[in-house]
């Protein structure tokens, strides 16, 4: 594999033509900057992405909980969320391939957002493969991205989510390589994309690391960051990662309950890296949500962006391997750290984001809050939560939940 066990291109022979003019791409353009592709990348995401994202000190939270709490704004790139690190970079290398389509799946569809944003912005006709289901519970994002210029087409098959919009994008591009790029949505799929996704999210890191040393004179003691796919997770760790002082902590959707009913084939929960076991997914050997038999089990999350069963085989790896300590947050802790971040900060972030709000929250209020925050502590706050507002209202009225302001 391409991380350790994890990786590798698990793909029909059908793919490999594709995957190999991929990595020939990534190599030349990506990591040697050939025709200055990079320098052309960063040029864009800071004229229209509006990079560097600010690492914000939140004294509110500080305050609370006794240590220095830095915020990395990646709700303040433009679309709102960190996706389009990524879909910019990977529409901009369709160009530099004189590809003249572009293909995505979605989930809650901020990645299709992303990519339809980042094709308008390059003249690139796009097409987003979305689940009926998703498509029928996340509207504002469906509108965005038809404004935006983008088809979206529905997935019928299976349930109706994100795995099925993913198969379903692959298999388009199976066919239509010759003119078409596939921009996947996270640090998945076969090699070079977990690698090529990671190289454009790490600007996250990037940055952060350079602003930890100018505003607290020293590294940090820990990064949080959610993780589904794990984009913003790797993003958020790359450039800290050969710092051993720097603890790394991936926070997943521990959903309503760790549990696992295996007969139903339904994990109430996205924890792949607390709970999952080893197998190929989309492309990749990765850590799943499966069942005794291997069949891909349903994840579930009270937030559509961390709602997927596989994560990224570099994170499996950096689990596996020590570097990164897996932790999940459940629905209602996520919940409350959306309104308690909203209230004290004046921040509403992504129920993605909330996770890692949960997790510095419940960290905090333990007797080892010392050797696991340390003094000084960076979150990621992945996204903004506008696209959350009618989910967080229905759910927090549901459960009775008390943070929440008088709505
Ligand atoms: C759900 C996530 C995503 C998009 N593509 C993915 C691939 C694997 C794992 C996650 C994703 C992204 N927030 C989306 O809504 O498109």
């Amino acid at each position: 594999g391409t991380f350790g066990r994890f990786g590798g291109q698990y793909v029909p022979e059908a793919l490999m033509p594709a995957l190999e003019e991929l990595e020939d791409a990534y190599q030349r353009y990506v990591l040697a900057n050939e025709d200055g592709f990079m320098d052309e990348f960063r040029r864009r995401l800071r004229d229209f992405g509006g990079r560097p994202t600010p690492l914000q000190r939140a004294d509110r939270l500080s305050e609370r909980y006794g240590r220095d709490v830095y915020l990395k704004r990646e709700d303040l790139v433009h679309g709102g969320a960190h996706k389009l690190n990524n879909a910019l970079g990977q529409v901009l290398l369709a160009k530099y391939m004189g590809k003249e389509r572009i293909i995505a799946e979605t989930g809650a569809g901020q990645h299709g957002t992303a990519t339809a944003m980042a094709a308008a912005h390059l003249d690139m006709p796009c097409e987003i493969y979305m689940g009926r289901t998703d498509v029928n519970r996340q509207r504002p994002n469906v509108f965005r991205m038809r404004i935006n210029g983008a088809e979206v087409n529905p997935v019928d098959a299976g349930r109706g989510t994100l795995k099925e919009a993913i198969s379903e994008t692959m298999r388009d591009w199976s066919q239509t390589v010759e003119n078409t790029h596939y921009v996947i949505g996270s640090v998945v799929g076969p090699h070079p994309f977990p690698a090529m996704v990671r190289d454009f999210q790490s600007v996250i890191s990037e940055e952060a690391r350079e602003q930890c040393l100018e505003q607290i004179g020293s590294l940090p003691d820990s990064v949080l960051a959610c993780a589904g796919g794990g984009s913003n997770t790797i993003g958020a760790f790359h450039h800290f990662t050969a710092d051993e002082s720097v603890s790394l902590y991936a926070v997943e959707a521990g959903g309503s309950s760790l549990e696992v009913d295996e007969d139903a084939g339904v994990a109430p929960n996205s924890a792949t890296l607390s709970t999952g076991t080893e197998g190929v997914l989309h492309g990749a050997r990765t850590h799943l949500l499966q069942d005794s038999h291997g069949q891909i089990m349903e994840s579930h999350s009270v937030s559509a962006g961390l709602d997927y069963a596989g994560v990224g085989p570099e994170l499996a790896h950096l689990v596996e391997s020590g570097r990164v300590t897996p932790v999940t947050v459940d629905d209602d802790a996520a919940l409350e750290a959306f309104h308690r971040l909203s209230t004290e900060e004046g921040i509403i972030p992504a129920l993605e984001t909330a996770h890692a709000f949960g997790f510095l929250h419940e960290a905090a209020g333990r007797d080892d809050a010392d050797e696991v925050l340390g003094d000084s502590v960076v979150v990621t706050v992945s996204g903004r939560g506008d696209k959350d507002l009618e989910t967080v209202i229905e759910e927090t009225e549901k459960r009775g939940l008390e943070a929440a302001p008088d709505l």
